[in-house]
């Protein structure tokens, strides 16, 4: 394992994304929930950049700050320091009208609990997004993400219809269907059995390789962050460490050093 330093992090953190490599960053980000006594630092000057085609798993114990950073990154809550860059912008200076725009047209989203609207069909839940934006699916790109995601047959059917799979692969066309510049997946998996959690990380990994799609994943798993490219640990809101390809004993290893795997 790379340990590092925060102020070393990995992906040319200096550069910032404008080096057309990165497609999100941290630069020197804080978040501090609450004040006085009672203030919690949940990020604590966290810099660390997320290359374009790469597939990031980002780990750590409970409470370490991996999804106040996620959040941050995705524009759903706000930092208290530092910048949150996507692309050439920085979404920490940004109102919430323009903020809503780049999360609708710029950013996908895949959650634990998959966030579909039950009164739609799966077919309408995929093309929301685009639909709030004015903006038209290419049919070809949803018929091949239908198609690998085995979803054809069930876009007429409701969420209420579908198993929690499907419903997870419904969400995962929606997150890629706009060709967003970056996907973020809060623990995917969480709540599928392990054969549909395999199938929603080996789509992800598919999605990377064969899409050039950016994916950045929070996981308490150290089988689903063996199917991404490299997993940044955190700790105590730092970046505690970096790893480049692990397979699934060295994140096991790299959790225990930090004291954390049981
Ligand atoms: N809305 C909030 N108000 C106050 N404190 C918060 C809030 N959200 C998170 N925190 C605190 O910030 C710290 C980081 O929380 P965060 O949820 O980012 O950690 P995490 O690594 O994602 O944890 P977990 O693995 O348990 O989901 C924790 O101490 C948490 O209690």
């Amino acid at each position: 394992m790379r340990t590092q330093s925060p102020a070393a992090a990995p992906t040319t953190p200096t550069a910032g994304p404008d080096d057309g490599m990165t497609a999100v960053a941290a630069v020197d980000l804080v978040k501090v929930y609450g004040s006085g006594e009672t203030a919690v630092r949940a990020l604590d000057g966290v810099t660390v950049g997320f290359a374009r085609a790469q597939f990031t798993a980002i780990m750590g114990p409970s409470g370490s700050g991996k999804s106040t950073l996620m959040h941050c990154l995705a524009g759903l809550d706000t930092a208290t320091s530092g910048r949150a860059l996507l692309g050439g912008t920085d979404l920490t200076v940004l109102g919430d009208k323009v903020l809503t725009r780049v999360r609708r047209e710029r950013i996908g989203f895949v959650f634990q609990s998959f966030n579909l609207l039950p009164q739609l069909t799966a077919e309408q839940n995929i093309t929301l997004p685009l639909d709030l934006a004015g903006r038209r699916a290419e049919r070809g790109l949803l018929a091949h993400l239908a198609d690998v995601l085995g979803l054809h047959g069930r876009l007429t059917h409701r969420p209420s219809e579908l198993s929690g799979g499907q419903q997870q692969r419904v969400a995962l066309a929606r997150a890629l269907v706009s060709r967003p510049e970056v996907v973020f997946a809060d623990e995917p998996t969480g709540n599928l059995d392990s054969r549909s959690g395999a199938e929603v990380l080996s789509f992800l990994r598919n999605s990377v390789r064969e899409l050039g799609q950016t994916v950045v994943m929070v996981t308490h798993d150290p089988g689903a962050a063996a199917y991404a490219d490299r997993v940044v640990l955190l700790a105590d809101g730092r970046v505690a460490g970096d790893l480049d390809r692990p397979d699934r004993a060295a994140i096991a290893d790299a959790l225990q050093n930090l004291g954390t795997y049981r």
